[in-house]
């Protein structure tokens, strides 16, 4: 590419400051206040194309590592001319250890009697709302399984983000895609992985219901009641579990380990 603008923010840079520095300087922009004008800067004044280097040292910046780097993941996400190279992904895996919370067994237990409990409480035919990326494999496998407790699920997705860029969750969540058809008066279950401050759930529960469903009933793979900041009990739950950060079966860690088979949670060595 001619013309190429590159930073690399270096395992050196400590502090949120020294990288908003370097990105100013490597990539001739003004020097961003905080993350949101950081956002703003990269999708809008800084001159492409663009690559950024990220090999930030996830203890140095603490917090401030995963925030920079979900806003830069978003600027890369809006701009084509863009390439974010995240060489820490790969060193930080070897830093962390993934053990196995619930084994491809015992989850595929549960969501079988998951299926069972709905198909008592929900009519033969209903609409099922998966929610985008991470219930991507439960709502695969519930859905098989409620087959074979004689279901016929109509089958829709959604996707939803907490709204913001990296910034404190605001606690507001705005749907990126899939918003299903016509659901006007019809009985909705909506399917999630996992359930932590409750916001995601609270928000998309009642968007349903604003759209028009007669009911929306709520299932979570996996609920951490400890976490919650938004009143709302998920109707099923598959696995009631500690504050643990989990990964697998569809949940990500920095957009990894969703493809592992079981729930696992990362602790690091
Ligand atoms: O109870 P809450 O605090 O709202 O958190 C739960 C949500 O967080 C995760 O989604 P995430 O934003 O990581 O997106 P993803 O599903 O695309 O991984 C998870 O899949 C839930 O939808
Ligand atoms: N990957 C992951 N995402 C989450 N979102 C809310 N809680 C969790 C968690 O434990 N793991």
């Amino acid at each position: 590419m001619s013309g190429l603008a590159r930073c690399v923010i270096d395992a050196g840079l400590a502090s949120r400051e020294a990288v908003f520095a370097r990105l100013a300087e490597q990539l001739d922009c003004p020097l961003p206040a905080n993350l949101d004008a950081l956002y703003d800067i990269l999708s809008r004044e800084a001159a492409g194309p663009l690559e950024i280097v990220w090999r930030a040292d996830r203890r140095a910046l603490g917090e401030d590592f995963e925030r920079i780097l979900a806003a830069l993941q978003e600027v890369a996400l809006e701009r084509d001319d863009m390439r974010l190279l995240d060489e820490a992904a790969e060193r930080d895996e070897m830093d962390e250890q993934v053990k196995v919370l619930f084994s491809e067994q015992e989850v595929a237990a549960r969501v079988q009697e998951l299926a069972r409990e709905i198909a008592a409480r929900m009519p033969r035919e209903f609409t099922l709302v998966g929610l985008l990326k991470g219930a991507f494999v439960f709502t695969a496998d519930l859905v098989r399984a409620l087959d074979r407790e004689g279901c016929r699920p109509r089958v829709e997705f959604l996707q939803v983000s907490s709204y913001g860029t990296g910034t404190e969750s605001s606690g507001r969540v705005k749907v990126i895609g899939g918003m299903p058809g016509s659901i006007e008066g019809q009985e909705v279950l909506l399917v999630d992985d996992i359930q932590d401050t409750g916001r995601t759930l609270a928000f998309t529960r009642q968007m349903l219901l604003d759209n028009g469903a007669a009911r929306a009933m709520t299932c979570a793979l996996l609920d951490k009641p400890s976490r919650r900041v938004v009143e709302i009990e998920p109707d099923l739950t598959g696995f009631v579990i500690d504050d643990v950060f989990v990964v697998g079966y569809g949940i990500d860690y920095a957009e990894r380990y969703r493809h592992l088979p079981f729930i696992g949670k990362v602790e690091a060595s």
